[in-house]
């Protein structure tokens, strides 16, 4: 399968400080991707790398086969839409429109005109006028209405009120599906992402913890309740990702390939919200911490 995006030994530093390091990914084409992971974990940094914006220090990357923002073609294959999702605040929205058509190949104007309409936004509206919520519903359209193969999206919903989030999620989903697009969106609401991803990276202190397809991540790591233990005396085929314990109890995430034989335990499924929070669980914390990046 094609590869939506390709990052080897992938670095970036901004003068001593590493924004991002060591990040080896290979995210096939055709899925919702979620990036997660505390503030300052460099999310931001590896959408630029992919969109272009940036230079990596070290390392590769390539996206749809092309490095990233190279020659006209390739940004014509990707949108994004960055966090403070920039606008013209001079120009109405219907001014928007006539400017994306002009500098988009692909520009499909009837998404655009529908979407607006549904948002109910008056097209003459100038844009500085909208409300930060309606900016970004602003940006959001000018991305889908390129009719890009990759739509990179960051933090797309935080302005947006619980009713257009779900709109916008179930609009991805949709434009996913018919238009064979992919899209890799950072946030920090798990919840929302759990609606629509099927693939996760987790980054934490610059460095990718965890990327794979969210049903063999959900199928493959469990929680271990049961008395105190030392997570050290697991079987050697249980990789511990976090643990967290009581006096007398124990409570261990635990990703793991094998069925799970421990009568004394109580193994229960993870949700996505739990897995996330497992990884980003402080690394010192972490007996046996694994990185798992899958395919
Ligand atoms: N232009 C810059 N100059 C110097 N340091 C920067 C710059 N941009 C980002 N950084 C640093 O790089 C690190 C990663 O930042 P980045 O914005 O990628 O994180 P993030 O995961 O997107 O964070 P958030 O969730 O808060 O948006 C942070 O320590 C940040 O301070």
């Amino acid at each position: 399968m094609t590869s939506v995006l390709q990052a080897q030994a992938l670095g970036k530093r901004y003068g001593k400080r590493w924004a991002l390091r060591e990040c080896t990914i290979d995210i096939p084409a055709g899925h919702v991707v979620g990036l997660v992971g505390p503030n300052g974990a460099g999310k931001t940094t590896l959408l630029k790398l992919a969109g272009g914006q940036l230079e990596p220090t070290t390392g590769d990357i390539t996206v749809l086969g092309g490095r990233p923002g190279s020659t006209h073609a390739q940004l014509a294959k990707v949108g994004f839409v960055a966090q403070d999702t920039p606008v013209y605040a001079g120009f109405s929205i219907a001014e928007h429109l006539r400017l994306g058509a002009r500098l988009n190949p692909g520009w499909d104007a009837v998404i655009a005109r529908e979407r607006i309409a549904r948002l109910g936004l008056d097209p003459a509206r100038r844009a500085g006028k909208l409300s930060g919520g309606q900016r970004a519903q602003l940006a959001l359209t000018l991305g889908l209405a390129k009719r890009p193969e990759l739509l990179i999206l960051d933090e797309p919903v935080a302005s947006l009120d619980p009713l257009a989030r779900r709109e916008f999620m179930q609009g991805l989903t949709e434009a996913t599906a018919e238009h064979k697009l992919s899209v890799v969106l950072s946030s920090h609401l798990v919840s929302d992402l759990e609606k629509v991803c099927d693939y996760l990276i987790v980054l934490v202190d610059s460095r990718v913890r965890m990327a794979g397809k969210v049903d063999q991540l959900l199928a493959t790591h469990h929680r271990l309740t049961g008395p105190r233990r030392d997570p050290d005396r697991l079987p050697a085929d249980q990789h511990v990702i976090s643990a967290g314990h009581t006096d007398r109890q124990s409570t261990i995430v635990v990703r793991t390939d094998a069925p799970i034989h421990a009568p004394a335990w109580t193994v229960s499924r993870l949700s996505l919200e739990d897995l996330v929070l497992a990884y980003m669980d402080k690394p010192a914390e972490n007996r046996r911490a694994a990185v798992e990046v899958q395919r």
